[in-house]
């Protein structure tokens, strides 16, 4: 099977993160690569690292250059996918890298972008209970946001279990690169280096909705998220600490047990053995998180740590890894499993 790939907003971080999947999945025919002010620049000028097509020319983002594509990614900023995704053909395969269609609730997206709701698409986290289904051959797929994949495959299980009470904590450092490429005076390098700052402090990022969704469809019940971003001084990278009040007699032994039945078929989640800790650095460049989770007796709260590379798992690799569920294919095709160490 050999799929022809067109990519808008190729230029930006969260294009260059899929054009280096890409590269080497065995199916995969680049077509298109656009970007907005950067159309008429090269490849190369934006992604030193993708040498085999430096000299590829990045064309304007319209639906004249995307039309034709077996699959289009969509990696633009929030607000822009669905003036094109609605009118591409209703056959092409169509994966939004941002925002537009993750959320169910038209009256949560208003509250959080202050836009009409383009819509409602599969939401492209395989692991969440009932979403791998719903991805099979689909043809519309929404991309989840970074903090919101490390936190759901952090606290689903637990609530999928019925182990937490639904009120969850979580506190989540990124690197910069979760921000996009373009110019932002809090992202300079004297800024960042050497430094950790919250950000969206007080339920005020709009990924809150997000996991807010998530965490209530693997409890079945509403579930309250207190949500805490903080800038770390990484390129890549997300390490959250998410937690909630255990249930009335939950033990480590079943809330163990509860995360190795969510996740002991799932080839990208890594559930440690026991007193090993996630970092970002094991994560980096693969499709993978790795979990751990423990049970703070004198607290009474569960206790997970998720990383996760959020150009990896927290974007690109999630578009691929569904785009292989879309294409029947396997699920693992052209993704890298392994992190860069040291
Ligand atoms: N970075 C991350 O970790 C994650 C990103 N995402 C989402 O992926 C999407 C892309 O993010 P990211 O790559 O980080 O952002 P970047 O800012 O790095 O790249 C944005 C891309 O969109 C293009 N673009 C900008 N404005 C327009 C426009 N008006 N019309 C068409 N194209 C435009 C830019 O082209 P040009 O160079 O010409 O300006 C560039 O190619 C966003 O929706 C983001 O939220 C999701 C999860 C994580
Ligand atoms: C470090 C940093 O700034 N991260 C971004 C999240 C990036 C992401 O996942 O974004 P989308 O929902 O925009 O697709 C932020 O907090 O806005």
């Amino acid at each position: 099977m050999c799929v022809r790939a067109a990519i808008a907003g190729a230029s930006g971080y969260a294009g260059g993160e899929l054009l280096r999947l890409l590269l080497s999945h065995p199916h995969i025919e680049l077509g298109a690569l656009t970007a907005a002010s950067s159309a008429g620049t090269t490849v190369g000028e934006h992604h030193p690292h993708l040498a085999p097509i430096a000299d590829v020319v990045l064309q304007p983002t319209t639906l004249d250059v995307l039309q034709n594509h077996d699959v289009v990614f969509l990696a633009l900023p929030h607000g822009h996918s669905g003036e094109i995704a609605n009118v591409l053909p209703a056959e092409t395969i169509v994966i939004d890298c941002g925002a537009d269609f993750r959320l169910a609730d038209p009256v949560a997206w208003k509250r959080w972008y202050q836009s009409d709701h383009a819509g409602t698409w599969p939401y492209g986290l395989p692991e969440l209970p009932g979403a791998r289904k719903q991805l099979e051959k689909a043809t519309r797929i929404a991309v989840p946001g970074c903090y919101p994949t490390a936190a759901s495959l952090a606290l689903a299980p637990a609530y999928q279990a019925g182990l937490a009470e639904p009120d969850a904590v979580i506190v989540a450092a990124s690197g910069t690169s979760g921000a996009g490429k373009s110019l932002k005076p809090h992202l300079l390098g004297a800024e960042v280096m050497g430094s950790l700052s919250a950000y969206g402090v007080g339920g005020a990022h709009r990924h809150t909705p997000e996991i807010i969704q998530n965490l209530s469809q693997a409890a079945d019940e509403p579930v309250t998220v207190s949500f805490t971003p903080v800038l770390a001084p990484l390129p890549r990278g997300i390490l959250a600490t998410c937690s909630a009040l255990a249930k009335p007699g939950v033990t480590l032994q079943k809330l163990r047990e509860a995360y190795a039945d969510a996740y002991r078929e799932e080839p990208f989640v890594q559930l440690l053995p026991e007193n090993r800790w996630p970092s970002t650095a094991a994560t980096l460049g693969a499709n993978t998180a790795q979990i751990q989770v423990a049970l703070d007796e004198d607290a009474g709260r569960i206790v997970v740590v998720a990383a996760i590379d959020n150009l990896t798992k927290g974007t690109a690799g999630a578009a691929v890894q569904c785009l292989n569920l879309a294409l029947g294919l396997p699920e693992t095709t052209g993704l890298p499993m392994t992190g860069v160490a040291p």
